[in-house]
């Protein structure tokens, strides 16, 4: 469970008493995610995720994640907007943490998408693209190619503590990835993490797109590959049935649109997908606080995804 940061009903109630959404009327830890500390507060008037940023999130980032919601929303997309007190602050410290009260939308998200999901889903990212052609903020990414090599050298030979070898497989997969790279792909603002759980749904109806704390300046097909790499296998890192991967591509290709080097650079991309999320998650297992709440994502099932992408897998790209 995600809950890093305690909140006190005191703080809770002297926190909201600066909005005009309500008085405090229950308040539980979000049990997903393992980023942030997220909460579902209800109050007289309404539902909202209240969540305080925690260790990969900079304080000074969070004016551009809340202007690229901003943008999307007032675009028509189903994200969620940060929420300004009565001062017209949306940034705000809670417990000692930077904290946001944000909107709070309905749907779940889905474990094992079927392929009109994943349809829709990658729809949403292309429709996501096309408003951000139009979004002039940017950042630079802080989890990109160029820092996965440090990450690597920071978890070290720790690595083979998860699995006997592991540091040497990371070490000449990311070789090939940092040889192979695209250079001259079309760049733009993107999500960077859009896993199945930051896409709500209802049925076959994406009802929200969540987590932007990882949106960043970066290669635009990227993001494309970062959500096959999330959505066309099972938690353990399984492929799913090949259909799923396929109406991913082909959903994004209906809304926004793939080139032909865009298409020719997935499978590369998918690969540097995986060692980003690898060494994260392989950072995180080592390193986590005892104390803390929060179920640490297993690293190994992102090497099971980079064997598939290694094996020549075709990439269905439709
Ligand atoms: N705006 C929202 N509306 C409804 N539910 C939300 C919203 N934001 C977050 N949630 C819920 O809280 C959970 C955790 O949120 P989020 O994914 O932002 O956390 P995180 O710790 O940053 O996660 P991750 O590990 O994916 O980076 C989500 O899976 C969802 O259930
Ligand atoms: N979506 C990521 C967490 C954010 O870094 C993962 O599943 O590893």
């Amino acid at each position: 469970m995600a809950v890093y940061t305690q909140v006190s009903a005191e703080a809770l109630t002297a926190f909201l008493s600066r909005y005009d959404h309500g008085a405090l009327a229950s308040a539980k830890g979000i049990a997903e995610g393992v980023e942030n500390s997220n909460y579902l507060v209800d109050t007289t008037t309404g539902r909202f995720i209240l969540t305080l940023y925690e260790k990969r999130v900079a304080a000074d980032d969070l004016p551009f994640f809340f202007a690229m919601l901003d943008h999307l929303a007032g675009d028509g997309n189903l994200v969620p907007r940060g929420l300004p007190d009565r001062d017209g602050r949306v940034i705000q410290e809670l417990e000692g943490r930077p904290a946001c009260l944000i909107e709070f939308l309905s749907g779940v998200s889905v474990t094992r998408p079927t392929a009109a999901q994943a349809r829709a889903a990658a729809a949403a990212m292309g429709v996501m693209h096309r408003s951000l052609a139009s979004f002039d903020g940017g950042r630079p990414n802080t989890l990109g190619i160029d820092d996965w090599r440090p990450l690597l050298e920071r978890c070290g030979r720790s690595l083979d503590t998860i699995q006997a070898g592991l540091y040497d497989r990371v070490d000449r997969a990311l070789a090939a990835v940092e040889q192979d790279w695209p250079r001259d792909l079309p760049v733009s603002v993107i999500h960077a993490d859009l896993f199945p759980d930051n896409v709500l749904m209802l049925n076959d109806r994406v009802t929200g797109l969540i987590d932007f704390y990882f949106a960043c300046t970066d290669v635009r097909a990227y993001d494309l590959a970062v959500m096959h790499s999330a959505w066309a296998f099972d938690p353990a890192g399984e492929p799913l049935d090949p259909a799923v991967g396929r109406a991913l591509v082909e959903g994004y290709d209906e809304a926004f649109g793939l080139s032909v080097a865009e298409r020719a650079a997935l499978p590369v991309l998918a690969r540097g997908a995986c060692l980003r999320f690898l060494l994260t998650r392989a950072w995180d297992w080592l390193n986590t606080p005892a104390d803390a709440l929060v179920t640490r994502k297993d690293p190994l099932a992102y090497a099971r995804r980079l064997d598939w992408y290694e094996r020549d897998n075709e990439f269905d790209a439709g």
